[in-house]
C-alpha cells in the first residue's frame, strides 16, 4: 500500500529527528542526486559532462535542490541554479558554489507573488538554461507551499521554459523535489502555474498531492525516499492499494464453499431503453467470481441470453448492484432499488439509483458517481456545485457527499477516489485512459457488487471495510482493462471478459505488473 501524509504530519515527524541532529536534508538531497544520476545514465549514457538546472525557491525545498546540485557537481555534472526568490538556503547555496556550481538570479521576486517581472531578458536567459539542461530539478516550493501555483519570477521562468520546450518538441526530464512546486500539498488542488514532472522524489513518505487528482497528474512517477521519519503512529491522509493488498482482500472459495456461502448478488439494472447496462453489470458480476447473480428488471431475457448463469426474479441476496441503465422515470426499478436499500445489505448505488438514495444510509452502501453525477447529488442536497467544481476539488467534494449521505463514496475518473468514515481516503490510478468508454461503469458496478456479496458478512461486522473493497474493485477494473487490450482500445464487454484473468493474475502473483 502506498501511503501519504500531510505536510503537518511530516513536519511533526521531522522535529524530533532534527532536534537530535539527524542529517535529514543530506539524506534527502543525496537520494535526489542518485535519482538524477539514474535518469542521466538512461538518457545519455554518461553522467560526467551532463547539464542539470535547478529551480530554487526560498526554503528547505530549494536547499534540497542545492545540495543535490553539489553532489552532482562531484560527479562531473555542470550545475546551474536558477534562484527565483530573494531568500535562499544559504548553506545549500554555499555548498553548490564551493563544488563549482553556478547561481543565476533572474529577478528579485518571491516565488508566488503577482509582482510584475522586471527583466524579460533575464527571464529568457534563465528559461534557456533550463531548456538546454538534460534534467531540471523543481525545488521552488515543497511542503511549505500554500498551493495556488507559482507566481512572480518563478512563474515567468517556468512559463517561458514550457513555451520553449513546446516549440522545440522535446525538452529535459523534469524532476520535482518532494512535490511539484505550487500544488496544494494536502488537498491535491492544481491551479495557476505548476511545472509538470516526469518523476517526483518525495521524502519521508508520499504527500497527498502525489496521489490525488488533479495534482497527481503533475507529479509523474513517484519515488519515496526513506529519511528515517517514524510515521507509524499516524493515520495516513490518503492511501493507494497495490496488487498485494487486493489479493489479501479478495474472497477465495475453500473446499467447503457452495454457491450460497460464496455470496449471491442481486442486480437491479437496465431498462428497455438501456438493456446493455444490465448485460454488462451481470456479466461482470458472474465473471468476477460471485456465487450467484439474481437479476431484477425488464430485460431479463436479454440478460439470460447473454449469461445463462443468471437467475431471474426475487430471492435472498447478500449484496446489491443497483442502478446501471435505470432511467429516472422507471418507477418499477425505482421501487426495487428503494426496497433493496431498506434491507440493509451492502449495496452499490450507481447511475439511475443515485436519485433513489434515501436521506441517510450507512457506509455499507457505496455510491459510484462520476464527477457530473456527484455534482448533481450534491446540488440536490443543498451544495450547489458544477462538474468542474468536483473535478477541481474531488477529494473535498467526495467527502462532502459522504458526510451528507453517510455512504461510502467512490468517485470515478482517471484517478478513482474512495472516501469512507473516519477520514478514510483511497486514490486508485490503475486504469488506462482507454477505459473511459460507455458501459465501463456498469462493469465496475457488477464487479464491486460481486466483491461486496463475497465479503458481505465482513462488511456487516465492519462497514468501514466497504471503502477498501471499493478501492480494490477500482484496481481490478483497471487491471482488467489492461488485460483486455494492453496499451490499446477496450470495449466495456471486453473488460468484463478479462476479469477472470485479471483476478487470477492478481491472486497468483500480486507483485507482477498488469499485463
Ligand atoms: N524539515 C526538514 O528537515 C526537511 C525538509 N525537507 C524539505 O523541506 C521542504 C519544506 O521546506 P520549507 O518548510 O522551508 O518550505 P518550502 O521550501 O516548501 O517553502 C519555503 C517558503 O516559501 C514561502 N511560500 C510558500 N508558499 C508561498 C507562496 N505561494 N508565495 C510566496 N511564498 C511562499 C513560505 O514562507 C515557505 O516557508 C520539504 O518539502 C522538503 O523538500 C527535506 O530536506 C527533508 C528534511
Ligand atoms: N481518463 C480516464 N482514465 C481511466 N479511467 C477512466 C477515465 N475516465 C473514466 N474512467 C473510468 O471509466 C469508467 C466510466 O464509468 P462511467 O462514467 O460510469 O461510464 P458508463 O456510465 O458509460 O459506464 C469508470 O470506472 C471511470 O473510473
Ligand atoms: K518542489
Amino acid at each position: 500500500m502506498l501511503l501519504s501524509w500531510t505536510a503537518e504530519q511530516v513536519r511533526a515527524a521531522e522535529r524530533p529527528l532534527l532536534t537530535a541532529g539527524a542529517p535529514l536534508m543530506e539524506r534527502a538531497s543525496f537520494a535526489l542526486a542518485l535519482a538524477v544520476v539514474r535518469i542521466l545514465r538512461e538518457r545519455r549514457g554518461r553522467v560526467r559532462g551532463a547539464r542539470v538546472a535547478l529551480l530554487v525557491g526560498p526554503g528547505n525545498n530549494g536547499g534540497d535542490a542545492l545540495y543535490a546540485g553539489a553532489f552532482l557537481r562531484a560527479r562531473g555534472v555542470e550545475v546551474t541554479a536558477v534562484c527565483v526568490a530573494s531568500r535562499l538556503h544559504d548553506e545549500g547555496a554555499r555548498a553548490l558554489v564551493a563544488a563549482g556550481g553556478r547561481l543565476l538570479r533572474p529577478g528579485p521576486d518571491e516565488p508566488a507573488t503577482d509582482e510584475p517581472v522586471a527583466d524579460e531578458h533575464a527571464v529568457l536567459d534563465a528559461a534557456l538554461v533550463l531548456q538546454r539542461a538534460d534534467v531540471v530539478l523543481d525545488g521552488v516550493l515543497g511542503t511549505g507551499g500554500r498551493g495556488g501555483g507559482l507566481g512572480g519570477v518563478a512563474a515567468a521562468v517556468v512559463e517561458r521554459f514550457v513555451g520553449l520546450v513546446a516549440a522545440a518538441g522535446a525538452g529535459p526530464a523534469v524532476v520535482a523535489v518532494d512535490v511539484p512546486s505550487g500544488v496544494g500539498v494536502d488537498d491535491g488542488t492544481l491551479t495557476g502555474t505548476v511545472l509538470d514532472a516526469e518523476l517526483t522524489v518525495t521524502f519521508g513518505g508520499a504527500k497527498p498531492a502525489l496521489l490525488l487528482p488533479p495534482a497527481a497528474g503533475a507529479a509523474g512517477r513517484v519515488e519515496v525516499v526513506d529519511i528515517g521519519l517514524d510515521l507509524s503512529g499516524e493515520r495516513p491522509a490518503v492511501a493507494r492499494l497495490e496488487p498485494a493488498d487486493v489479493a489479501a482482500l479478495w474472497p477465495r472459495p475453500g473446499t467447503g464453499s457452495q454457491k450460497y456461502s460464496r455470496g449471491v448478488l442481486g442486480v437491479v439494472a437496465g431498462s428497455r431503453r438501456y438493456p446493455g447496462a444490465a448485460v454488462l453489470a451481470t456479466d461482470a458480476a458472474v465473471l468476477a467470481g460471485v456465487g450467484m447473480v439474481r437479476y431484477l428488471g425488464a430485460v431479463g431475457e436479454q440478460v439470460v441470453a447473454h449469461r445463462p448463469e443468471v437467475v431471474l426474479g426475487e430471492g435472498r441476496v447478500q449484496a446489491w448492484a443497483l442502478g446501471p441503465g435505470v432511467p429516472p422515470d422507471d418507477d418499477a426499478q425505482r421501487a426495487r432499488i428503494q426496497g433493496a436499500l431498506a434491507g440493509g445489505e451492502p449495496a452499490v448505488v450507481d447511475a439511475g439509483a443515485l436519485a433513489a438514495l434515501p436521506e441517510r444510509v450507512g457506509p455499507h452502501v457505496v455510491l459510484t458517481p462520476h464527477a457530473g453525477e456527484l455534482a448533481t447529488l450534491l446540488t440536490t442536497r443543498g451544495v450547489p456545485v458544477r462538474r468542474e467544481d468536483v473535478e477541481a476539488e474531488p477529494l473535498r467534494r467526495a467527502r462532502e457527499a459522504h458526510e451528507l449521505t453517510g455512504a461510502t463514496v467512490l468517485l470515478k475518473g482517471h484517478v478513482t477516489l474512495v472516501v469512507g468514515p473516519d477520514d478514510a481516503a483511497y486514490a486508485q490510478a490503475d486504469a488506462p485512459a482507454w477505459l473511459a468508454t460507455a458501459g465501463a461503469g456498469d462493469v465496475l458496478a457488477g464487479l464491486l457488487g460481486a466483491l461486496l456479496a463475497g465479503r458481505s458478512d465482513d462488511v456487516h461486522d465492519d462497514p468501514t471495510l466497504a471503502a477498501a473493497l471499493a478501492a480494490a474493485a477500482a484496481l481490478v477494473h483497471g487491471h482488467a482493462a489492461d488485460e483486455a487490450s494492453p496499451g490499446g482500445p477496450v470495449s466495456a464487454l471486453s473488460v468484463a471478459r478479462a476479469l477472470p484473468a485479471a483476478v487470477r493474475h492478481l491472486l497468483a502473483d500480486p507483485g507482477a505488473p498488469p499485463a
